[in-house]
């Protein structure tokens, strides 16, 4: 068992090197579209994440790849495609309309029962908003066969492992201390990883044994299973299938970028709608008027939209995109780094990491007016952004919130479609409220975890609608 320990934490030793050096944080609008737009090939690798270098490590040095991980090359390009031609095809979409009704009732229905019991108090909301939406894109990622418990169980370990990823070191880097805490966190991660495989991979036999419809939507499972991916990375050298490490890393992947930040998204914008009473009541009037089911009613509902925009330039739920670089290339297209100033080690190695801080580029003041204040209207025809949308144009970036260049977000759709339809039903079916009468505004403070979160939760006093 010793031997046994030793080599583990050797194994998470050597994963540990060589770190990457941070050169820069970019939260210039104009250096990002250089970068990430001019320059796409050149920035369109991310570092490896530590686990996922330890996994390798593990496993004599073979990884098992996720889309965000993997090198932009032609598996990338097979996982990608699939990933946006299949699941998430924007002709797919209007199919989610029976998921999202029964994730909006059990919502409503938890809602109304907490605010109910609390009476004139207020209800922290955040529990509530991420157990409705997990279902929805768990039952988009395995179909609609996937039982609630086992939902559930999926929930809990991802947001666990989200939890444990992103842990904050507590003790000085390079002690022995923060590297035995290090290991500890690699460990419990390898831990909570085998728990997504025991919780994954049945789904997955299930599915390669007898494929009930999904009305219309294509579960992701029945797309990596057909899928035929390039041996070894490669367009040269055939074709071979998903393998099994790799499914569990995609689908935790889906599950933890889905959930968690259309959870986030809407806890932020209802915080505002809080704070903000008439936009809360102009943004029912346009939401009462149509069926929220319907995405073409939702796409005739520009001030929804700009509500929506507007949280997400304020809050992108990912606080900072990164992008492995090579030091001549950083030098030369985001202006420092190179062999001049970057340490020698790290340009041996090639190792440059930027960081685009994405809350940075969209409160950039030279892009937008009052940068700070919560302003839907300049995102209507007429204000100072309206042709500005969620995915930056080959122009220019004003914000980015679902990234740029080559690695945006494949699920800015979805995302979209989804808040969209989950906010309009909450202000329709309920009036926000602050906590307490003495309260003139809730806390927008964030924290940088995972996703860009509230510091402290939302708590709000509903009163349920009488609908006409
Ligand atoms: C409000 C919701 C969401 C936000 C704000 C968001 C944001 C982002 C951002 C900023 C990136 C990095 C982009 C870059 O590096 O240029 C990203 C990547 C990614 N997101 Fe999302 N995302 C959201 C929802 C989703 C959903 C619903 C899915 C899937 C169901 C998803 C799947 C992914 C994947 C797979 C990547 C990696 C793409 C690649 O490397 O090719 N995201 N997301």
């Amino acid at each position: 068992v010793i031997l046994q320990r030793r080599r583990s934490y050797s194994s998470a030793k050597r994963a540990r090197a060589p770190a990457p050096v941070v050169i820069q944080k970019i939260g210039d609008p104009a250096v990002a579209h250089r970068a990430l737009v001019e320059n796409a090939d050149d920035f369109s690798n991310r570092p490896l994440a530590p686990f996922l270098r330890y996994l390798a490590e593990r496993n004599g040095g073979r990884r098992g790849e996720s889309l965000a991980s993997v090198s932009h090359s032609p598996l990338w390009r097979a996982f990608r495609c699939n990933l946006t031609a299949e699941t998430l095809h924007p002709s797919r979409l209007g199919h989610l309309a029976p998921l999202q009704r029964e994730g909006i009732e059990a919502l409503v229905a938890s809602l109304s029962s907490s605010a109910a019991a609390a009476g004139e108090g207020a209800i922290p909301v955040r529990e509530h908003l991420c157990n409705a939406v997990f279902p929805v894109i768990a039952r988009l990622c395995f179909g609609d066969g996937v039982d609630g418990c086992h939902v559930r169980a999926m929930g809990s370990v991802i947001r666990s492992f989200q939890q444990i990823a992103v842990g904050e070191a507590r003790a000085s880097p390079g002690t022995l201390r923060a590297r035995f805490a290090e290991w500890r966190r690699l460990r419990r991660l390898l831990a909570l990883h085998g728990r997504l495989g025991e919780l994954f991979l049945p789904l997955v036999a299930a599915r390669r044994e007898s494929r009930w419809p999904c009305n219309g939507l294509r579960p992701y499972v029945d797309s990596l299973i057909d899928l035929r991916v390039p041996v070894d990375g490669d367009d040269g050298g055939g074709r071979r299938g998903v393998r099994d490490d790799e499914m569990v890393n995609l689908f935790s992947e889906f599950l933890g970028a889905g959930a968690g930040t259309i959870g986030a998204c809407l806890e932020w914008t209802l915080a505002h709608l809080v704070n903000r009473q008439d936009v809360q009541q102009k943004l029912r009037e346009e939401v009462d008027g149509g069926d929220v089911f319907r995405r073409s009613l939702i796409r005739g509902m520009p001030y929804l939209n700009a509500v929506v925009l507007e949280s997400l330039r304020l809050h992108p739920l990912v606080p900072f995109m990164q992008r492995h670089v090579q030091p001549d290339v950083a030098a030369r297209v985001v202006g420092v780094g190179g062999t001049a100033t970057v340490p020698a080690a790290a340009a041996a190695a090639g190792d440059v990491l930027v960081q685009f801080t994405l809350g940075d580029i969209g409160r950039d003041k030279h892009t937008w007016k009052d940068p700070d204040e919560f302003r839907p209207e300049r995102f209507l025809p007429g204000g100072e952004a309206e042709d500005v949308g969620p995915l930056p144009g080959p122009r220019e970036i004003r914000m980015m919130p679902f990234g740029a260049g080559h690695r945006f977000c494949p699920g800015s759709g979805v995302a979209m479609v989804n808040i969209k339809c989950f906010l309009a039903a909450l202000v329709r079916e309920f009036q926000w409220a602050p906590p307490t009468e003495d309260c003139a505004a809730v806390d927008l403070t964030e924290l940088d975890t995972f996703i860009k979160t509230m510091k402290k939760p939302l708590s709000a006093r509903l009163t349920p609608r009488v609908l006409l």
